[in-house]
């Protein structure tokens, strides 16, 4: 590797206390389309991180490589690596189940599945586990409590989850994700269709949940970005401009870019 690679594969900054995810020189290709051009940075460890930059600058892109959600697609391409916990998830050799495992996702839109709440929750742990009746019943009152519906819906567990609100089915979706208990969380723009009272209660869930999950999130709302995140990425055309703790990022700023679009002039 030469200097100016070794560069580009270098963190932009390091992070307080134990790195999660470790990304170095990633890029993507949409079917040649070169969509992440040698991303680098640490993820902290139960932290919140956030993905922020305008339209189309790979925000997503970059979310869904971390649980190789491209796979299932032909013609997707990632390189450089994504190492959780040391070990580098875009190795063909590292198993999708036990990535899937490891890193639950959470989309902007809730998609319940057109089945009862508890089955919703349910459903993910029985491909993975082979529970008791009353420990799958615990372990979905866990789920619903850690997501903060539990008291909402203990009442009528066995009505179809399309019936609760666009709230409530964001955080079944959460629930549904931390039931397989895994280790990173993965949110994309997970407050995009709901009003602001739903929206404030998933902010505070994500405080909450950070305490066991290492959590990513992708947010076109920069004062989201702002309250929720530990530390936060922006992005711009597929590069990483810059990373770093959160307030700096919002208030001191290394590049101008950075600046320019926190205080509104482009994007
Ligand atoms: N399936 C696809 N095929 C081809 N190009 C794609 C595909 N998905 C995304 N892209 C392109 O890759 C780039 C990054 O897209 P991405 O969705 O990651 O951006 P984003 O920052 O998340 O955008 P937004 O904030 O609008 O959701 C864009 O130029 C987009 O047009």
């Amino acid at each position: 590797m030469n200097d100016l690679a070794a560069a580009a594969a270098a963190p932009l900054t390091s992070v307080d206390g134990r790195t999660k995810i470790k990304v170095r020189d990633v890029h993507f290709y949409y079917n040649g389309f070169h969509a992440l051009k040698g991303v680098s940075m640490d993820i902290p460890e139960k932290q919140v991180t956030s993905i922020i930059g305008p339209s189309g600058c790979g925000k997503s892109t970059l979310l869904r490589i971390f649980n190789r959600i491209y796979a299932i697609y032909p013609k997707l391409e990632a390189k450089g690596s994504i190492e959780l916990d040391g070990e580098n998830i875009l190795d063909p050799g590292y198993s999708m189940n036990r990535l899937r495992g490891k890193v639950g996702m959470v989309f902007q839109k809730p998609v319940p599945f057109p089945m009862t709440i508890f089955e919703n929750v349910a459903y993910g742990i029985r491909h993975h586990e082979k529970l008791s009746k009353p420990d799958m019943e615990s372990r979905v009152e866990q789920a619903l409590r850690s997501a903060a519906l539990w008291d909402e819906v203990k009442d009528k567990l066995k009505q179809n989850a399309l019936g609760l609100s666009g709230g409530q089915q964001q955080r079944l979706c959460i629930a549904r994700a931390i039931a397989l208990k895994p280790e990173v969380l993965l949110l994309d723009e997970p407050t995009s269709a709901l009003d602001p009272i739903a929206t404030s209660r998933i902010e505070q869930l994500v405080e909450e949940l950070k305490s066991e999950f290492t959590i990513v999130i992708v947010t076109h709302n920069m004062q989201q970005a702002a309250r929720v995140s530990d530390y936060t990425a922006f992005m711009y055309i597929g590069e990483l401009i810059e990373f770093g703790n959160t307030e700096k990022i919002f208030t001191k700023p290394d590049k101008k870019q950075t600046e320019d679009y926190i205080t509104g002039r482009f994007g």
